[in-house]
């Protein structure tokens, strides 16, 4: 945590909003399935490797893991382009490719419904799907699925149970989405872009909410620093790292309702310790000028709300109680 008024703030939050890929989930997608239009697999996966080349985006990254395995020689590209949250697009030998959302890509070419059908059937076993577009072509699909993080549930749970709302943003298939929420139980906002993300948290706390935005900061940056307090997690990009307020280091959801209870049980005991030391202060204040006690018992009482107010404070040293 950065400073002290973030460790203040983040005791009185009343939503978490959480990015899902690398935050709610482990960030390590791997390629489950390969499907092609009248192309190759190898094709299909050649041309979106060639694509992601330039990319740090998770799904990017199992992507290229799988040419790699694969020992695919990449096409080189040229114009290559990172739209957020929507995919990535460049010429191929020629041709424009675009690799990304079904969404954005059934808004550049058209699918059949047999193409729709075998997509939703992935996404409702929680597997994202990146469409590969050639020229104005279906080319192919990639499935990949991520591992939710194992404390993923016990950690949003926690948080709960504390009073504190549990919302999921992101860019993700709405269904894929719902597929993991449903196995989280936290509620789902999907398909959004990453100015989404920063419009919904305004909301929030035009409502009245004190939000906390939970992210690897790939696709949620400008959310992380709209947010009341911004909690980088996830590996972490250097983007996130420097926006956000807080980073939870391990990757552990729990974390985040741990640092709620500590800054709760520090506020708690600043409070006790600001009541004990100026309570002493003005007793012995009292008794010294009326003179029932003398100077030095005075200093000593001082020194002694100083050990007491240092012990108490220590105590916030013990692992919280969850
Ligand atoms: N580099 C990329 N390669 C392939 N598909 C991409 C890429 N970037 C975005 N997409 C597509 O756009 C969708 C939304 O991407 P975005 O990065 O916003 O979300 P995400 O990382 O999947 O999830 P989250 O928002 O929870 O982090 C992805 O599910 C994917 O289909
Ligand atoms: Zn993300």
């Amino acid at each position: 945590m950065k400073g002290g008024a973030v460790l203040e703030q983040i005791g009185k939050i009343t939503v978490a909003c959480f990015d899902k890929t690398g935050t709610l989930t482990a960030g390590k997608p791997q390629v489950t399935d390969i499907i092609g239009y009248g192309r190759t697999e190898t094709d299909v996966l050649r041309f979106a490797a060639a694509l992601e080349l330039g990319s740090s985006h998770p799904l990017a990254t199992a992507i290229l893991a799988k040419a790699t395995e694969r020992e695919l020689s990449l096409p080189p590209t040229s114009d290559a382009n990172a739209m957020g949250g929507v995919g990535v697009r460049a010429k191929v030998e020629g041709v424009e490719v675009f690799v990304g959302s079904p969404k954005a890509a059934g808004e550049r070419a058209p699918m059949t419904p047999e193409q729709r059908t075998q997509i939703s059937a992935l996404n409702h076993e929680g597997k994202t799907v990146s469409i590969v577009l050639v020229g104005h072509e279906v080319a192919g699909a990639i499935a990949m699925r991520d591992e939710v993080r194992p404390d993923a549930r016990a950690g949003l749970k926690a948080l709960t149970e504390m009073g504190i709302k549990t919302v999921m943003l992101t860019g993700d298939n709405r269904r894929t989405a719902n597929a993991i929420g449903e196995r989280l139980g936290i509620e789902v906002q999907a398909e959004l872009l990453p100015e989404d993300k920063q419009r919904i948290v305004a909301q929030f706390q035009k409502a009245g909410w004190s939000v906390a935005k939970i992210g690897d900061g790939i696709n949620d940056a400008p959310a992380l620093a709209a947010a009341d307090v911004g909690i980088a997690m996830g590996g972490g990009t250097d983007v996130a790292l420097e926006t956000a307020d807080a980073a939870v280091l391990h990757g552990r959801v729990a974390d985040v309702a741990a640092m709620v209870d500590l800054s709760k049980r520090t506020m708690i005991n600043i409070k006790q310790n600001i009541a004990v030391a100026l309570g002493l202060k003005v007793v012995f204040l009292v008794t010294t000028v009326v003179g029932l006690t003398g100077l030095w018992p005075a200093i000593l009482a001082d020194t002694g709300a100083t050990v007491l107010v240092t012990i108490n404070a220590l105590r916030l040293l013990a692992p919280p109680k969850l």
